[in-house]
């Protein structure tokens, strides 16, 4: 068992630990969903457990086992009409009404081909070595800090968001024994086995400039699920990794994604989410587990709950997700003066149907055009620039599921867009400081310090982001999860790592896919790749069959317009599609039942990333209009109480409430 190599060495972090020393790359409770363990009749003591005693432990008051994890998403017996959506994302889709739950299959475009059953990710497709993820990560991403000429890095930050909210890798927690959950594709169980993960070290090569010429420092690598050949018992359905979190963009980082969590984060009054007041601001609700979820020193350092995990992961992430948090209570406040007779569900789910509509809005409007590009969105039907009423374009046969190429090697792209260090700036916009990322991973502490949320929450609207290109801030490629260690770990041949891991068909596959030719040699990807990288590559692989997806479509260069090359674009563009397009509750559907009014939706139109920043800081007063943009002359920072706001008097009952005449029949016909 590779278990036994992991306990003997060392030099590797002890997985009984949640601080297992520097080197694991994110602390134990990172994607840690105690409710998806193993089933205790699984025997604690068995072997497979041995050593892990800590780990698969729920802390007090957590429920080990839930009916939905144990079902790949359980199907409702019944959906009933339902104005707002489920946490879970349950009845969405009314035909498969699992489709988009949490612990269901990631979606994907071509099948998987793992190196062999049990080995490596070292092994390609054809069972040859590929290379070391990490001398990839050394040789073709190394720190070169190029600022981004047009992007803020609100930008960069508002896409982990959107990730966020769509995905979570379920269980790949680090040395922990995991469980296959097999799930037919109508979401069915069939088969819940237990079986050990394997430890896949990142092996570092002999002159690593920063662990130095020692390769028994290695970081652990977890393979998070098995494969074919470990398929489920019967065999109907190849093993596919799973995600925790639903899949639908809905807010689910502040709401959670079942109903449980959900109403662990509401305050039961007025529709609002629940607060801790400090220094004269609102944070989130701390953890029950400090020292566990947080690299803090002791309990009494701020730790977050939310509706996602990796809340605290980093600094402006945990801003993003306090600006949601305070955004939601301040529609839930005003709710409430216009409706005092709206009781704490009703006010509660307006004001959730609100936010999320805007983050819909902000996402597929304001974000998604700078990255995949005005035309290509429109043409693509990703996006309906100027429509004045609804967008009836909801399909029911589209899956919205996550794609695997997409979470795990498309959507990573943007890691490039990372900067080290986070600007403090002052309502003049002087900047006076920085804070080093990897001080400050795990630990929101610095937010609560004088006006250290405001002041980074303004320059992470003004600091540019890293450019879009091969290159990575080493916060994140040396740094990462530090640990207050005085090195980290390696995101780019982590995520090099889990594309292997996840068996991911090759960057040529994906290329025949995408619709560029197949290529028999190296120099076919002269096409699309810079030829100082396709010479790399062919030093570094066996054959171009043998390039990963994640290696070879990072080194494309970008279409014009865009931040990707063609074969990410692709995927890219793919998945906007059906998460638009799958979601019934898409802000912009308009549905008889549920949803806004016109007036309301094109009140909701008006959202801007800026105006949140403006809305939900304690005191930023201005901002430019355009906030994932840098300030320029076109551009210009102008009074918070220009840029254009909601009018929530149309939420007011009676006022614009909808009815059946309201809606749009002539458009829907046209469709
Ligand atoms: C400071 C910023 C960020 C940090 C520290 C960070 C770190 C990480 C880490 C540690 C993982 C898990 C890796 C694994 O175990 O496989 C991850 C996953 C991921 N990241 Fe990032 N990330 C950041 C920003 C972003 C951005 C800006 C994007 C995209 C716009 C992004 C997209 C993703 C995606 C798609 C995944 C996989 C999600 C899944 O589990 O399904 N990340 N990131």
């Amino acid at each position: 068992h590779h278990w036994s190599f992991l306990n003997a060495n060392p030099n590797l972090p002890d997985p009984t630990k949640y601080h297992g020393g520097g080197h694991s790359y994110f602390p134990q409770s990172y994607y840690t969903d105690y409710r998806y363990l193993p089933p205790a009749s699984a025997g604690r003591n068995s072997s497979l457990f041995q050593g892990f005693a800590q780990t698969t432990q729920p802390p007090p008051g957590a429920t080990t086992l839930d009916p939905r994890s144990q079902n790949c998403g359980l199907a409702p017996a019944q959906c009933f009409p339902a104005r707002y959506r489920s946490y879970d994302g349950s009845c969405n889709n009314l035909r498969n009404p699992v489709w988009g739950t949490p612990q269901t299959r990631y979606a994907r475009l071509l099948p998987p081909i793992y190196g062999d059953g049990i080995s490596t990710p070292t092994l390609s497709r054809s069972g040859r070595m590929l290379p070391g993820s990490r001398e990839l990560s050394l040789d073709l991403h190394p720190d070169v800090p190029v600022r981004d000429p047009r992007f803020t890095l609100a930008a960069m930050q508002y896409g982990q968001i959107i990730t966020h909210d769509m995905s979570m890798i379920a269980g790949s927690t680090q040395a922990q024994p995991h469980s296959t959950r097999c799930c037919s594709d109508d979401g069915r169980l069939l088969e819940l086995a237990n079986i050990p993960e394997h430890c896949y070290p990142i092996v570092l090569p002999d002159n690593d400039p920063v662990y130095g010429r020692t390769n028994t420092r290695c970081m652990n690598f977890v393979r998070t699920i098995t494969d074919r050949d470990r398929n489920c018992v019967g065999g109907y359905q190849p093993a596919e990794q799973l995600t925790a979190v639903n899949h639908y963009l809905d807010l689910s980082i502040t709401y959670g994604n079942n109903d449980q969590d959900a109403q662990g984060l509401r305050e039961g009054t007025g529709g609002r989410l629940r607060i801790e007041r400090r220094n004269g601001q609102t944070w989130p609700p701390q953890t029950d587990n400090v020292t566990g979820i947080c690299d803090a020193d002791d309990a009494t350092e701020p730790c977050y709950q939310a509706g996602d995990a990796r809340v605290n992961q980093n600094p402006q992430l945990t801003i993003l997700q306090i600006i949601f948090l305070r955004e939601h209570n301040r529609l839930a406040d005003a709710l409430a003066t216009l409706n005092p007779q709206w009781d704490d569900e009703r006010i509660f789910q307006e004001a959730r149907q609100i936010n999320i509509g805007q983050h819909q809005q902000i996402t597929y409007y304001e974000w998604l055009p700078l990255f995949l590009g005005l035309e290509n969105t429109i043409q693509h039907k990703i996006v309906y620039p100027g429509a004045k009423g609804f967008v009836n374009d909801y399909d029911e046969s589209i899956n919205p599921s996550v794609l695997n190429e997409h979470a795990t090697a498309a959507f990573r792209y943007f890691h490039t867009l990372i900067a080290g260090y986070l600007d403090l700036l002052t309502e003049t916009r002087n900047g006076y400081g920085n804070i080093r990322l990897s001080d400050w991973f795990n630990r929101p502490l610095v937010l609560e310090g004088g006006n250290v949320f405001d002041d980074l929450t303004r320059g992470m609207a003004t600091q540019p982001e890293l450019k879009a290109d091969p290159f990575m801030d080493s916060e994140v490629t040396q740094f990462l999860f530090r640990m207050r260690q005085q090195f980290g770990s390696d995101l780019r041949a982590i995520d090099i790592h889990r594309n292997r891991d996840h068996g991911l068909a090759s960057y040529n596959d994906y290329r025949s896919l995408c619709g560029l030719p197949k290529v028999r040699n190296f120099d076919g990807f002269l096409d699309a790749i810079p030829a100082e990288h396709v010479q790399k590559l062919a030093t570094f692989y066996e054959t171009p069959d043998d390039v990963d997806l994640t290696v070879g479509a990072f080194l494309e260069t970008h279409v014009p317009g865009t931040l990707a090359g063609p074969t990410f674009l692709c995927i890219l563009v793919e998945q906007f599609y059906r998460t638009r397009k799958g979601d019934r509750y898409f802000y912009e559907n308009g549905d008889i039942n549920m949803g806004f009014t016109e007036a309301q939706l094109n009140e909701i139109r008006k959202a801007s990333i800026s105006r949140l920043f403006c809305d939900n800081g304690r005191d930023i007063r201005s901002m430019q209009p355009r906030g994932f943009e840098r300030v320029s002359d076109k551009n210009p920072i102008v009074p918070c109480d220009t840029l254009p706001a909601i009018d929530l008097s149309l939420w007011k009952d009676g006022a614009s409430s909808r009815s059946f005449l309201d809606i749009d029949f002539p458009f829907i016909s046209k469709k």
